[in-house]
């Protein structure tokens, strides 16, 4: 680990020893006395199988104890045996993908508004850690989708948000080096006052949508949410409470927790993927203008209407197979979480005829190290989406159990056919309108940053914070999106004829002077007008014009002229 910068994710562990170790196979101990208990690494598609499917094995105390304060452990993330099995029941159907669709409008329009803070950082032009931007809508996703509560985390603050990051960066697996961390007297304190904000804030929220779920119930005027599906559920199931008029107490508390755990789980682990697609496809220009020609296939190249076509038939989501081919590389390099479990005596894990036993260990399912290991993927490191496509007899073809981002078995994640509703939701709706450049380079050269910088030679390595994040945020410059462009200078934005174009290669030698490696405007006209170059508006915002302006005043400048 001292090879790693100070804050890459405990999750490289396993993985750096396997590569430093060939010989350890994929199933070995760690033993990491005083800090925690042994582990157990499980690396291969069989272990992680026996581990989480064949028999799954409780959840770790570690993550039990990380959980506590959250939600007493009455969340479905922490939660064991009946009382899971129970509440999972009842929220599965508000997370099935035929529910999901319906609710894409209301995805949509949180898209929307990240697509607006794009313009207004690539009009401003600074380099800026993307994260903050993917967090925020994200969690208010999470919000329309779980309760029908706009958080509006992306414009403004919100009370339960805050109380939700106050919490996490109080939260601990116990296994802190520093003492002072580990033992911090203050935790329970600040744990208490959190838990008491978000709760409330939730509670008031499900009286309000109680209030509505029966409005819906008499009229089915609305769509429904996660929580009104597993209200219908949950009364379903209790006899004679249908016709109740006020909110029933046990659902109300279960559902202030597993609200909270939705939050907390689905938050960051989306985000995160979200910044890593942006990331290997600023990497990667020809898997980009792929990505692009099949969006350009399946909605047109009239960017302005892909947002009305999605609303209309959502279901055109599902005919985008590399782009989900491109998310699963993304997390096959950088998987979001992973799966610790309790070891018990009588149960081992068999790997190449050898019995590990698990009793008085972590029993860790190891997404990292699984999905980079060269026994299952021809060359583990490179971003090949094309993995994904290929049929049975190509070397790259997957072997089955390798690709476990969201794990398998009973306890897989509830959340995700919404994460990947989300993350091609929002690939559709920017690729296309925005070169994100990742500027790593350019940005520890004005932050500076000592010791290692990179893990196996990526800067975008992974650090713990909540789960797992890009490092340092994810910094990058935005491009300003080609509507922009053609307001801006003067062009016109008609995309009729941009069938046979290509994306604009940046920097341009042409433009000496393009600040930033925004896409040149001659080349993003290219495009537009499918070649043909149109005549300057006399009257229109000319490009020298802007440039004259300070750059405080030139997004004014823009208003003004367009009204
Ligand atoms: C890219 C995004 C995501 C990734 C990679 C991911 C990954 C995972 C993984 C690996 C697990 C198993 C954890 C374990 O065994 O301890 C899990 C469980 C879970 N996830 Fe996700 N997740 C994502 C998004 C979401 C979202 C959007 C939500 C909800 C809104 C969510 C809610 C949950 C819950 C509640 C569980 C526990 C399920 C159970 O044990 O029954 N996740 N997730």
């Amino acid at each position: 680990m001292s090879k790693l910068p100070r804050d890459a994710h405990p999750q490289y562990l396993p993985s750096q020893v396997r590569r430093a170790i060939p010989d350890v196979g994929p199933v070995f101990y760690l033993d990491m006395w005083p800090f925690s208990l042994p582990i157990l690494v499980a690396s291969s598609p069989s272990a992680c199988y026996q581990l989480t499917q064949e028999h799954s094995q409780p959840k770790s105390d570690g993550l039990r104890k990380y959980m506590r304060p959250v939600a007493d452990n009455q969340d479905l993330v922490s939660s064991e045996g009946h009382s899971w099995k129970q509440w999972r029941n009842v929220f599965n159907p508000g997370f099935s993908a035929s529910h999901l669709i319906t609710l894409v409008p209301q995805i949509a329009n949180e898209v929307l508004i990240f697509c607006e803070i794009l313009r207004e950082r690539a009009q401003a032009g600074d380099i800026f850690p993307l994260e903050e931007a993917t967090v925020n809508l994200t969690i208010d996703t999470i919000g329309r989708v779980a309760l029908d509560t706009h958080f509006n985390a992306q414009r403004s603050r919100n009370e339960f948000v805050a109380a939700l990051r106050g919490q996490i960066r109080w939260l601990s697996f116990g296994a802190e080096a520093n003492p002072f961390q580990r033992w911090n007297p203050f935790r329970p304190l600040f744990h208490w006052y959190y838990t008491r904000r978000m709760d409330r804030f939730m509670g008031r929220e499900l009286e309000r949508r109680f209030a509505s779920h029966q409005e819906i119930g008499e009229t089915g005027s609305r769509s429904k949410t996660v929580v009104d599906l597993a209200l219908d559920k949950y009364l379903e199931e209790q006899p004679g409470s249908k016709e109740t008029r006020s909110m029933d107490t046990i659902f109300k508390k279960i559902a202030i927790s597993q609200m909270k755990v939705f939050m907390l789980a689905g938050h960051d682990t989306t985000s995160s993927t979200l910044c890593h697609v942006f990331h290997l496809l600023s990497g990667n220009p020809s898997t980009l203008q792929r990505v692009r020609a099949e969006h350009d296939d399946v909605f047109g190249t009239d960017f302005g209407q892909t947002n009305s076509t999605i609303i209309e038939n959502p279901h055109v989501l599902n005919q985008l197979p590399f782009t989900v081919a491109v998310i699963k590389e993304a997390m096959r390099l950088f998987p979001a979480a992973s799966s610790t479990r309790s070891g018990e005596p009588g149960f081992s894990l068999v790997q190449d005829g050898r019995q590990y036993p698990t009793d008085g260990c972590i029993v860790w399912s190891m997404h990292q190290a699984v999905h980079r290991e060269p026994l299952y993927w021809p060359q583990p490191d490179a971003f090949i989406p094309e993995r994904f496509l290929v049929g049975k007899d190509d070397p790259l073809y997957p072997v089955k159990g390798a690709w476990r981002a969201f794990e398998f078995g009973p306890r897989n994640c509830i959340g995700q056919e919404l994460a990947m509703l989300e993350l091609k939701l929002v690939m559709v709706m920017t690729l296309r309108r925005f070169d994100i450049k990742s500027s790593y380079d350019e940005w520890d050269q004005v932050r500076g940053k000592t010791g290692p910088r990179t893990v196996g030679g990526e800067r975008a390595y992974q650090v713990l914070d909540g789960t797992t994040r890009p490092a340092d945020g994810f910094p990058c410059r935005p491009g300003l999106d080609l509507v922009t462009w053609t307001t801006t200078f003067g062009m016109f934005p008609s995309t009729r004829n941009a069938g046979n174009a290509v994306h604009p290669p940046s920097p341009c030698s042409k433009c000496p002077s393009n600040p930033n490696n925004r896409p040149p405007p001659h080349l993003a006209l290219t495009r537009i007008m499918g070649g043909v170059q149109p005549t300057q508006n006399p009257t229109a915002i000319t490009r020298e014009r802007y440039q004259r302006r300070p750059r405080a005043r030139r997004k004014e400048y823009v208003q003004e002229m367009e009204q």
